[in-house]
């Protein structure tokens, strides 16, 4: 009904609550993993929730999926194939194939629900699914990562929901091997990495593994008013043999250059705020061990 506030209570931030005001809901069901709602929204247009935890609305989806798909795609020489683990929303697809060189795009979703929903209330994130060089595999990451021929990929963008859930399993060192199995050497990983004000344990916890797989690893982080305290991260991490050191402050080599003219125009991502994401206060570097 509308003029409900919806509260996202949840262990991964205990004692602090999220609402935004719904003025309409437009889809409320249970997938074979999770619950999945859709509503308008007073301020930030439409809003999607999976199991009471806000993964996107219309108004600042730009900044996460234009970040998470920049940042590593900006950082390495035109880069050509491309997996997506997650993203069933179509978003990250979207900013993917705004990037002449990319050829293959592999994209492997759980739920399939939530592209069938994307698809009807979200076309300005579902028009990713519409690109040809996309190809999508409805199923488990874990099991299609293991699957995967050694060195496939340029680029893989995990755009996962918290590690609650369907998400559990893609903060794991496991997953983390067969995701270096599967980059070329050179190759970049690009991984939701929640908060630096609510999740410093978890964040140190998936640098060090990323430390004992990857050559060079670094954190990144940019604003999202509607995740939990309004920002979220992301680990960058690059396999050896790569002209990539993410280490140091990084200037894009890439260009995102004007994409298909259906595609809208960048919204959020540019030069500088590549450059400024990977500057970290001076808690969490002490904290997650980027020091
Ligand atoms: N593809 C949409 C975003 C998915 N990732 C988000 C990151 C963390 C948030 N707490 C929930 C979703």
């Amino acid at each position: 009904s509308s003029g409900r506030v919806v509260y996202f209570n949840n262990p991964m931030w205990p004692g602090e609550a999220h609402s935004i005001k719904v003025e309409k809901i437009l889809y409320k069901e249970k997938s074979e993993y999770q619950e999945v709602l859709v509503f308008e929204s007073l301020s930030y247009g439409k809003v999607l929730v999976l199991d009471g935890i806000v993964q996107l609305t219309e108004k600042d989806e730009c900044a996460y999926q234009e970040m998470i798909t920049h940042l590593p795609l900006c950082s390495i020489e035109s880069p050509k194939t491309v997996l997506v683990v997650g993203g069933g929303d179509g978003g990250v697809l979207r900013e993917i194939c705004r990037h002449s060189s990319v050829t293959h795009v592999d994209i492997c979703e759980i739920d399939k629900m939530v592209i069938d929903v994307s698809k009807k209330y979200f076309p300005e994130l579902a028009v990713g699914f519409e690109d040809p060089r996309v190809h999508l595999h409805v199923g488990d990451a874990v099991e299609f990562l293991r699957c995967t021929s050694e060195g496939k990929y340029d680029a893989i963008i995990v755009d996962s929901s918290d590690p609650v859930g369907p998400g559990e399993e893609l903060v794991e060192k496991p997953f983390f091997m067969t995701i270096a199995k599967a980059l070329r050497p050179g190759g970049v990983l690009c991984n939701m990495a929640e908060s630096m004000w609510l999740h410093t344990h978890l964040i140190q916890d998936m640098i060090s593994i990323c430390k004992q797989t990857f050559s060079s690893v670094s954190y990144a982080w940019t604003s999202v008013p509607t995740y939990p305290s309004g920002l979220i991260g992301f680990i960058l991490c690059s396999k050896e043999g790569s002209s990539v050191d993410f280490v140091n402050p990084v200037n894009p080599i890439e260009k995102v250059e004007g994409a298909a003219k259906h595609i809208r125009e960048l919204r959020f991502y540019n030069s500088e705020m590549h450059k400024a994401a990977f500057a970290l206060p001076a808690f969490l570097k002490r904290e997650v061990g980027l020091l």
